[in-house]
C-alpha cells in the first residue's frame, strides 16, 4: 500500500499518499547522488560464466519488447546500450505483471498468486532472481537507484482490478491510474536519467513523469470504454456519470448521445491536463531519453484527438493513430527533444 498506516489512509488523499512515493524515489535518487558523486552505471558485479546469461537475458527482453510495442522499441534503440537494456528489463517486468490479469490465464488468476509475484518481486531485489527476465532486472535494480515500492504499487493495482469493477469518483480512479501506469514513470526516470544541466527539483521531475502514466492511462480508459463494459467493467468515476444524467446502463446500451459526447468531452479534458503537466517535466531528462519519451507522449495524446474524430463512439469503434501519423510524430518528438533545459525559456517547474 502506498500509505504506510490505517490511519494516514483515512486523512489522506490518493494524490497525497501517491506524492509521499514520489518523495521516497526522489530521496532515494538524492542519496545516491551524494554517496556516488554521479549515477553513471556501476559496473557489471556477476558470477564468473554468467555475464553471457545475463546479456542473452536482456536480448530477450529487448526482443519481447519489440514485439509487443514497435514504436517504442525503436524510441529505446536511441538510449545508451545500459539504459536501452535497463527500460526493457522494466518493460518485460511490467507486461508480464499485466499479463497476469489481462492475459490468455487471468481466469486463472487468484490473489494468491499476485502474493507470490510479489514475494519474488522482492528476491529479485535482493539480488535472488528466479528466472532469467528476472534475472535481468535484478541487475537493473542493483545498478540504478529504482525503488521497489512503485514495483509492488504495481501488482497492488493488480489486486485492485480483481476485485473492483466501479470508481465511485475521480480519487478512486487516480489511485488506480498511479498503480497501473504512474508507477512505470516512476519505475523509468531513475534509469532515464535527469539531464546533468537541469535546475528542476528531483520531485517535480518525478511528478511529470507520475503525470504521463496517469495521463497515457486515462487515455486507455477513455479509447477502451466499450471493450470494458463487455467485461462488466466501468472505470469511469461514477459520481460524473450520474452528474452528467448517466448510468451503467448507458454504457452496457452503448450509444452515443449528447450527454455522452458532453460527458466524454470533460474525461478528455482532464486527461489532457494530465499530458500538458507530463510536457513540463520532458525536457528535464538526460538528451538520450527525450525523444521516446516525446514520441511515446504525442503517439498516446493523439489517441484522445482520435476519440474526437470518432464522434466519441468510443463503444464500438477503436480509436487509434494512423501508420502515417505515427510516422510525422516520430520527427517531430525528436526536434522537441533537442530542446534542453538550457537551450529554453525558463518552464514554470523552476518558477515554483
Ligand atoms: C520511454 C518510455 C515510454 C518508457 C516506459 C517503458 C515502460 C517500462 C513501459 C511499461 C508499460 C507497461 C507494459 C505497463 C503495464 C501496465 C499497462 C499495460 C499500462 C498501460 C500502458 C499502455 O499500454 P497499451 O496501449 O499496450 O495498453 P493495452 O494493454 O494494450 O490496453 C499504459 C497506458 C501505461 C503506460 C505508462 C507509461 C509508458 C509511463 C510513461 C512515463 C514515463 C516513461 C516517464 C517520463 C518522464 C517524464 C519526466 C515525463
Ligand atoms: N513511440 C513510442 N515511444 C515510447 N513509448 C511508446 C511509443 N509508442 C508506444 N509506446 C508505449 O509502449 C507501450 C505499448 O504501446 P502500444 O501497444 O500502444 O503501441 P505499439 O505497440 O508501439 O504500436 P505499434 O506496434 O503499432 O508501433 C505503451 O506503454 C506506450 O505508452
Ligand atoms: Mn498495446
Amino acid at each position: 500500500m502506498v500509505a504506510s498506516n490505517a490511519g494516514e489512509m483515512a486523512v489522506l488523499s490518493s494524490e497525497e499518499m501517491v506524492y509521499n512515493v514520489v518523495l521516497r524515489q526522489a530521496a532515494l535518487v538524492k542519496k545516491e547522488l551524494k554517496s556516488r558523486g554521479d549515477l553513471d552505471v556501476k559496473p557489471d558485479v556477476v558470477l564468473p560464466g554468467t555475464l553471457n546469461l545475463l546479456s542473452e537475458a536482456y536480448d530477450r527482453c529487448g526482443e519481447v519488447c519489440a514485439e509487443y510495442a514497435k514504436t517504442f522499441y525503436l524510441g529505446t534503440l536511441l538510449m545508451t546500450p545500459e539504459r536501452r537494456r535497463a527500460i526493457w528489463a522494466i518493460y518485460v517486468w511490467c507486461r508480464r505483471t499485466d499479463e497476469l490479469v489481462d492475459g490468455p490465464n487471468a481466469s486463472h488468476i487468484t490473489p494468491t498468486a499476485l502474493d507470490r509475484w510479489e514475494a519474488r518481486l522482492e528476491d529479485l531485489f535482493q539480488g535472488r532472481p528466479f528466472d532469467m527476465m528476472d534475472a535481468a532486472l535484478a541487475d537493473t535494480v542493483g545498478k540504478f537507484p529504482v525503488d521497489i515500492q512503485p514495483f509492488k504499487d504495481m501488482i497492488e493495482g493488480m489486486r485492485m482490478d480483481l476485485r473492483k469493477s466501479r470508481y465511485q469518483n475521480f480519487d478512486e480512479l487516480y489511485l488506480y491510474c498511479y498503480y497501473v501506469a504512474g508507477t512505470v514513470g516512476l519505475m523509468s526516470v531513475p534509469v532515464m536519467g535527469i539531464a546533468p544541466e537541469s535546475q528542476a527539483s528531483m520531485e517535480s521531475v518525478y511528478n511529470a513523469a507520475l503525470a504521463l502514466g496517469i495521463a497515457n492511462q486515462l487515455t486507455n480508459i477513455l479509447r477502451d470504454v466499450g471493450e470494458d463494459a463487455r467485461r462488466g467493467r466501468v472505470y469511469l468515476p461514477q459520481d460524473e456519470l450520474v452528474l452528467a444524467g448517466l448510468s451503467d446502463d448507458d454504457i452496457f446500451a452503448g450509444k452515443v448521445t449528447d450527454k455522452w459526447r458532453s460527458f466524454m468531452k470533460n474525461q478528455i479534458k482532464r486527461a489532457r491536463m494530465f499530458f500538458d503537466e507530463a510536457e513540463k517535466g520532458v525536457t528535464e531528462l538526460s538528451a538520450a531519453s527525450r525523444w521516446p519519451v516525446w514520441a511515446s507522449l504525442l503517439l498516446y495524446r493523439q489517441i484522445l484527438d482520435e476519440i474526437e474524430a470518432n464522434d466519441y463512439n468510443n463503444f464500438t469503434k477503436r480509436a487509434y493513430v494512423r501508420k502515417t501519423k505515427k510516422i510525422v510524430a516520430l520527427p517531430v518528438a525528436y526536434a522537441k527533444s533537442l530542446i534542453s533545459p538550457t537551450s529554453r525559456e525558463p518552464s514554470l517547474l523552476e518558477k515554483t
